[in-house]
């Protein structure tokens, strides 16, 4: 793992693991890693391609061919498949529909969990903070900081629908609870594992929340 602070953060969607995790990077000046943005960026690329995400054998097939770059600088995160720019279209409900089918296949994770361990291990700044479902358990368990960050199902879908445009708040909350049904069957975000601190920011400010996280990192970094 990288020589740097190995922070790990999981959690259901809305409950804010990106734009926490991209402030507490800021704030602390480590790197950050979002790998829902490779699930999102390999569903949309099966998209873009004519695959049936239904199809496992026709995703494994592509993954050789799926050229994902990402920045872990918490300031400039663009998301590319090839030379296209895929930041905002990876973000869009249509693939947010499919996302799910393709994260199920247990060779896209185990692909994808050896990428993240290398970004991790490659990162030169002073620690790296990793977000995702499976970040504290899977990806990186031996991480120094495991956090799990919720927020009731209510104070989710809020925030979700705030940002997602062009649907209707009912629309976004359905399928956002649907594909953390469809999410928790693959792995368990819901429940803290051993030694992983939850954070509920149902109460706290965007703010308050980031505190929360850095307070948290500080305190094991200061050790
Ligand atoms: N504690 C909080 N209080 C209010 N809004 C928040 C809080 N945490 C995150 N948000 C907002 O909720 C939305 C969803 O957060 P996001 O980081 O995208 O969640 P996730 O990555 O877990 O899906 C964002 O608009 C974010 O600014
Ligand atoms: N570590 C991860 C991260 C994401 N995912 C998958 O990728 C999808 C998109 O993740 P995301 O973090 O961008 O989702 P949001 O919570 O931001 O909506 C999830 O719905 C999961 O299907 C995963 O399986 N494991």
């Amino acid at each position: 793992m990288s020589g740097g602070v190995v922070v790990a953060i999981d959690g259901p969607a809305g409950s804010g693991k990106s734009s926490v995790s991209r402030a507490t990077a800021r704030r602390l000046g480590f790197g950050y890693q979002d790998t829902g943005a490779a699930y999102r960026a390999l569903a949309w690329s099966a998209l873009d391609r004519g695959i049936d995400t239904t199809d496992a054998a026709a995703v494994i097939a592509s993954l050789p061919g799926f050229d994902y770059r990402i920045s872990t600088d918490p300031d400039h995160t663009v998301v590319q498949v090839g030379d296209t720019d895929v930041t905002e279209a990876i973000r869009e409900p249509r693939v947010s529909a499919v996302v799910s089918q393709v994260a199920r296949i247990p060779e896209v994770r185990a692909y994808l969990v050896e990428l993240f361990r290398s970004v991790i291990r490659e990162s030169l700044r002073p620690g790296i903070v990793t977000e995702g479902r499976d970040i504290t358990t899977v990806v990186a368990p031996d991480a120094d900081v495991r956090i799990l960050l919720t927020a009731s199902e209510e104070a989710r879908m809020a925030r979700r629908s705030l940002e997602v445009t062009g649907q209707s708040a009912e629309v976004t909350a359905q399928q956002l609870s649907s594909r953390d049904v469809q999410d928790s069957r693959v792995v368990d975000f819901m429940n803290a594992a051993d030694g992983v601190t939850t954070v509920d920011s149902t109460h706290l400010d965007f703010d308050q929340t980031v505190t929360a996280v850095v307070d948290l990192v500080t305190s094991v970094w200061a050790e």
